[in-house]
């Protein structure tokens, strides 16, 4: 059953929308955008795969030596076998002739293993004395021999359309000798926010868009800054439609709570979109709204910044994964456990700011809450390694207890 739904199955807690089911709803109709691109694959970090990557050879593109050491014939693998020394093959060597019984080659680590030899023996357990080399451990046929298209055989699709590439990624694209990859562009994201009051010389300042557009560079985003809308609604419903002619994902926070300064979802309605207003048992992180305009997805999120932060982490970003290209997950969470315990009102999931204090005997990390939390508080936030995720019906939040963390780092 989702947090937060009814035991009748209905997706309503107290009038609030379960968060996994805004996730269905957000992600029914995204499509990946269709542009791409080939790009070389030293540049690909951070880019989505658009095809799938078919190795054009083998890996290891032909048998070699694991270890320094000495290469057997198989007659030779035998107890009180002493082949006599031969060549040395080191590693980029041409591997040379065939090698016959009775004698050993010289072997170094990534050499071409020559025709005839079935085994390398490491240089500690062999032993050389009068030209020949004694084996104080008979090496077993095949050993110490990585052998030709172990680790990729021709022809098999080895990275799938829709993968991130990491520098893990690039290493395998170098070996392969593939220079350049099919990738999917960028997501255009019109990044806004929107509140006269953060303009007004009193000391309010826009935190949320330089929050996302810091959040949006690790991501498979290309941001359009559109800048700080005041609150009037057909100022705010033309930088839309303006946006929406070179967007992917319209992208903004604040004014969407529903009071009488609150013109987000009437302005995207004006500008001729669709939009839909939720109110998630999500804490924070409770009202937003969506839609789409042209052929621009719209996001809404709540204007309190750990508000904005939690919908980005939990909806924006999965969202923005699907049209990327990538699979859609919510956020991977990490088995922590809470070092002190508290009551709560249940009701809500609830994302709280938690610093990692220590390791319990498990090897789990152990938590504590970095400050009352608060959706307009930024200090407890900039403390925390994470958000730890309380269940919706909790109320009483037990000290040990085991949670889901949403760890911080390298994300926001
Ligand atoms: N009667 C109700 N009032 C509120 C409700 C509700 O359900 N009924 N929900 C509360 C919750 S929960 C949240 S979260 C906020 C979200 O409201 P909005 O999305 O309409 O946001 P604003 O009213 O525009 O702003 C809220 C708060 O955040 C500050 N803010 C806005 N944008 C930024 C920004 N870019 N950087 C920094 N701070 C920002 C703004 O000044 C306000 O203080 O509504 C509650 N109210
Ligand atoms: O989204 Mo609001 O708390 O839930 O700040």
């Amino acid at each position: 059953m989702p947090d937060g739904a009814h035991a009748c199955g209905c997706d309503m807690q107290d009038g609030l929308l379960a968060p996994d089911i805004a996730l269905r709803i957000l992600l029914e109709d995204a499509a990946p955008v269709a542009r791409e691109a080939e790009v070389p694959a030293e540049a690909a970090r951070g880019r989505v795969l658009s095809r799938a990557v078919v190795a054009p050879g083998d890996l290891p593109p032909f048998d070699q030596s694991a270890m320094d050491g000495y290469g057997f014939a198989a007659a030779d693998c035998a107890q009180a076998a002493a082949p006599r020394l031969g060549r040395r093959i080191a590693a980029g060597d041409a591997p040379g002739a065939e090698v016959p019984a009775g004698q050993a080659v010289r072997l170094l680590t990534g050499a071409a293993i020559p025709d005839g030899i079935a085994a390398v023996l490491m240089e500690e357990h062999a032993a050389l004395r009068a030209g020949a080399v004694f084996a104080r451990r008979p090496p077993r046929p095949g050993q110490n021999i990585r052998r030709r298209a172990e680790d990729v055989a021709a022809g098999a699709a080895v990275l799938q359309p829709g993968l991130r590439l990491g520098a893990r990624h690039v290493a395998l694209l170098a070996a392969l000798g593939m220079g350049r990859v099919h990738v999917r562009d960028r997501v255009r994201v019109a990044l806004l926010s929107n509140g006269s009051e953060l303009d007004a010389g009193r000391g309010l300042r826009d935190s949320n868009r330089p929050m996302l557009a810091a959040l949006l560079a690790g991501q498979p985003a290309e941001v359009e800054d559109v800048g700080l809308l005041p609150d009037d609604p057909d100022r705010i419903a033309a930088a839309l439609a303006r946006a929406a002619a070179g967007a992917d994902l319209i992208l903004s926070t604040g004014g969407v709570s529903g009071s009488d300064a609150d013109h987000l979802p009437a302005a995207l309605a004006a500008a001729g979109g669709e939009v839909e207003v939720l109110k998630l048992a999500q804490k924070p992180g409770k009202p937003l709204a969506h839609g789409r305009l042209g052929g621009a997805r719209c996001l809404f999120l709540p204007g309190n910044p750990v508000a904005a932060l939690v919908g980005m982490l939990t909806l924006g970003v999965p969202l923005l994964h699907r049209l990327a290209g990538m699979p859609p997950q919510p956020p991977r969470l990490l088995p922590s456990v809470l070092a002190e315990g508290f009551a709560r009102q249940p009701g809500r999931v609830e994302y709280l700011p938690v610093r990692i204090v220590g390791e319990t005997e498990e090897g789990l990390p152990m938590v504590e809450r970095t400050g009352p939390a608060g959706s307009a508080r930024l200090l407890p936030l900039a403390a925390a390694d994470g958000l730890l995720r309380i269940p919706a019906m909790l109320g009483t939040v037990a000290a040990g207890g085991r949670f889901g963390m949403l760890p911080l780092e390298g994300l926001a």
